[in-house]
């Protein structure tokens, strides 16, 4: 289990995230829902490591994770996908894929190798197509995105975080990438997809935890909730949207 227990940021006056406790369980696909400023974003830089918590814990089994340490939760298996597409323009798009994945100072990884395993990770997003010598700025933005993907595949996540990170995507792209990720929540990973966009929600989530102004006003399990019930529980009291008054 991984488990976020009293998480709280603020920035300046702003209280992000007030007080969050969360339990991700393996094998399911978990999605955020919340407005714009809800602090879905800041939730997953505490996730990441890129953003330190005030106060409040991560632990994974029991074991605390390493709070804002962005190396370090990358090499217990935590891969995040941010929806701005974190490229570097002027590398081939092999090079984009296996970035990080490569130490330092280390032999490099011979060429077959290298092939074998982007791609593999572009095949699980349906992407095996895409050219892998290219400089990944001549590619369009939603296949950039595609390579920004399948990075955080090619180092095998035990938990994989999508922040908003389909957006930019086509609908057969985007497609693939829910299947890739149905087909981790299966084989027992941590799957977080954090969006504001109901039918994605709807179709993906095994759980789902609505955020609203900083604080976790609700989680349920898949046939638990309608559309209705999240929209009311996004919403901010007294101001529920269509279909969402109770
Ligand atoms: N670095 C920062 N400095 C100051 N305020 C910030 C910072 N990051 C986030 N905030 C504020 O914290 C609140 C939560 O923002 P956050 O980006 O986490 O929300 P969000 O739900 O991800 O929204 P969006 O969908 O627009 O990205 C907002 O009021 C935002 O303006």
């Amino acid at each position: 289990m991984l488990e976020i227990r009293n998480l709280s940021k603020s920035f300046g006056e702003t209280r992000a995230l007030k007080d969050i406790s969360v339990n991700f369980a393996p094998g399911t696909v978990h999605c955020i829902l919340g407005e714009n400023g809800s602090g879905k974003s800041t939730l997953v830089k505490i996730l990441s490591g890129i953003v330190r918590p005030n106060t409040g814990s991560l632990t994974l089994d029991g074991r605390a994770l390493p709070t804002g340490r962005p190396r370090a939760l990358l090499d217990i298996g935590l891969a995040t996908v941010f929806q701005e597409v974190l490229i570097a323009p002027n590398r081939p798009v092999i090079d984009n894929i296996l970035l990080g994945l490569e130490k330092p100072f280390a032999a490099p990884m011979p060429r077959a190798r290298r092939l074998e395993i982007a791609g593999e990770a572009l095949a699980k997003i349906g992407a095996g197509k895409l050219p892998l010598d290219i400089e990944a700025g001549r590619l369009p933005l939603a296949h950039q995105q595609l390579v920004v993907i399948a990075r955080a595949l090619a180092r095998d996540p035990g938990i994989l975080v999508l922040d908003e990170a389909t957006a930019a995507l086509d609908h057969d792209d985007r497609d693939a990438v829910f299947e890739c990720m149905e087909a981790m929540a299966a084989a027992g990973r941590y799957v977080l997809f954090i969006s504001h966009r109901m039918e994605e929600v709807m179709r993906l989530s095994d759980r789902v935890s609505v955020l609203r102004n900083g604080e976790h006003v609700a989680s349920f399990a898949r046939g638990e909730f309608s559309p209705a019930d999240l929209l009311e529980k996004m919403a901010a009291p007294g101001h529920a949207r269509n279909g969402g008054a109770a």
